[in-house]
């Protein structure tokens, strides 16, 4: 990693309320996916620091609660300058821990800094009602109020925007947050506590817990004092928290797996299709959730689509993601590089061509060579799981009615894409996709201002929009008598 401008951002320590623990060259490794290195070490915090960080957020949530939402905005307006201010710091530490590239981290810094900036400025929209009476000596006031004390569990692939996509809408509310980040990426979350402490976020407020996620995790979902779990990761893992939640019945917020189809029809503009699956196949190294998991192409333009992408794909660089020109870094781990190629050797022993890629790339370690496969069916694993790499399997289909059905043909609703110039099939195509999102002629479809959230498998609740506030908001009505 580059020398940081601000080296103190880099720190190996976990937040306990207002309590700096130090890991002290001890507590769990955390390795650079490019290289294997260690870059640092955070502490193995357990049960009582956890307590400790939820007592500490209920005593804060209740000063932070009674700020107007106008200071509360003015102080994550703050946070939202500092982070935009140590954009290179936040995007180096990211890249070193997470491995995408440098452009890439940059990139993900603006975006999870939006959410700040975002609900910075939605929290002093969170409107009431007051509503006709039901009797004349009756007045009827609906208020919206925090939901008090959030716990959060988020995932590696994006350290930084799954932590400001919750905590932004959260401390918004007048809600605190207990943050258990994914342990191979804990000092993106780090360097965001230090930066939120700069801000003038209440002491005990954010809490940055690192430890084992099962221990962590069960007091965070077991206490009563959490009134809401916000989780970003595989849908195994949610339903399991879901369960956990349950004794205590909090609000949840589940972001979850995703096996989005991309649909290429025949009077497509092609080029814009290229470029759409690059993105929506290729961003993060096939390692996000809205991941075009499956390339569906209309049997006129089949052959010319996947030349097209294997041209452009065979222009891009694979490497560590601080090397100049580089477009795709390693993936996360072992266990990903498996499951990448499983699926190809299933794919490839059931029919399909690799027609680009297919083997672990001549770097070594975790990097694998970007991958087109063709001639792809529904009976291969690539059609019903989530590969959550850098396989691009193409399948051929004939009619509308057909794709259609093969879309929808999975437990997974998170996001779908199409490609046509047929104003009538994108209404028709889209209101039939069973997805919580859809990308039209678009292969990106994440910003602050729209609600993110998926279907069915793929969770519960959106984040972002104006509708992210209200999933940290609970209504109180007021029945007012009496009135004469
Ligand atoms: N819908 C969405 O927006 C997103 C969905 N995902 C999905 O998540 C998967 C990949 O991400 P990945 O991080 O591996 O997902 P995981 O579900 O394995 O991990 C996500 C987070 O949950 C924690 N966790 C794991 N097991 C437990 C447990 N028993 N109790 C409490 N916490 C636990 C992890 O901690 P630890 O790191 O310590 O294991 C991590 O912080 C893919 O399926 C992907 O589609 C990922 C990102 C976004
Ligand atoms: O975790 C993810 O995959 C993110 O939700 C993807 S996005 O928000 O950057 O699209």
């Amino acid at each position: 990693m580059p020398p940081l401008k601000d080296p103190s951002l880099l720190r190996q320590s976990a937040l306990v309320g207002a309590r700096w623990v130090d890991a002290a060259g001890k507590g769990i490794a955390v390795t650079n996916p490019s290289t294997g290195a260690i870059i640092g070490h955070v502490p193995d915090l357990g049960e009582t620091d956890a307590e400790e960080a939820i007592a500490a957020a209920q005593a804060a949530q209740r000063l932070w609660s009674a700020r107007t939402a106008k200071d509360r905005g003015q102080v994550l307006r703050r946070w939202f300058d500092l982070m935009m201010a140590h954009q290179d710091d936040l995007a180096a530490i990211l890249t070193a821990e997470q491995g995408k590239p440098l452009a890439e981290a940059r990139g993900e810094i603006a975006y999870g800094a939006s959410f700040i900036e975002w609900f910075a400025e939605e929290g002093r929209r969170a409107y009431g009602d007051i509503v006709p009476g039901h009797a004349p000596d009756k007045r009827i006031l609906v208020l919206k109020q925090p939901i008090g004390v959030v716990a959060a569990i988020t995932p590696w692939n994006f350290p930084n925007a799954m932590i400001t996509r919750k905590a932004g809408p959260a401390f918004a509310a007048g809600c605190a947050m207990v943050l258990k980040p994914a342990s191979q990426t804990p000092f993106s979350a780090i360097a965001l506590a230090v930066l939120a402490e700069r801000a003038g976020l209440p002491a005990g407020l954010f809490s940055v817990l690192t430890g084992s996620a099962r221990r962590l995790g069960a007091v965070l979902t077991a206490s009563p004092i959490v009134r809401k779990l916000t989780f970003t990761g595989s849908t195994e893992v949610g339903a399991q928290l879901y369960a956990q939640c349950a004794p205590t019945i909090k609000k949840l917020g589940l972001e979850l797996g995703g096996n989005a189809p991309f649909i290429v029809f025949d009077d497509a503009d092609l080029d814009a299709a290229v470029e759409g699956a690059i993105v929506a196949k290729f961003r993060n190294n096939g390692q996000t959730c809205v991941c075009a998991n499956r390339i569906y192409v209309q049997a006129g333009v089949y052959d010319t689509f996947a030349a097209k992408l294997a041209g452009r794909l065979a222009g891009l660089k694979t490497g560590n993601g601080f090397a100049e020109g580089v477009t795709f870094g390693p993936l996360i781990d072992a266990n990903a590089m498996a499951k990448v190629a499983e699926h190809i050797a299933d794919a490839t022993a059931k029919g399909a061509r690799v027609i680009l890629g297919g083997r672990p790339h001549a770097l070594g370690g975790c990097f694998w060579q970007p991958t087109i496969l063709t001639g792809v069916t529904a009976a291969m694993a690539v059609a019903r799981e989530e590969t959550f790499g850098p396989v691009a399997p193409l399948f051929r289909f004939e009619t509308e009615e057909e794709v259609l059905t093969a879309a929808n043909d999975t437990e997974f609703g998170l996001a779908s894409y199409l490609f046509t110039r047929d104003l009538a099939r994108v209404f028709r195509v889209s209101e039939a996709l069973e997805y919580g999102m859809v990308g039209v002629n678009t292969g990106l479809v994440s910003t602050a201002e729209a609600p993110f959230g998926g279907v069915k498998a793929s969770g519960l609740g959106r984040e972002g929009s104006r509708h992210g506030l209200d999933d940290f908001m609970e209504l109180k009505y007021l029945c007012v008598g009496g009135i004469g």
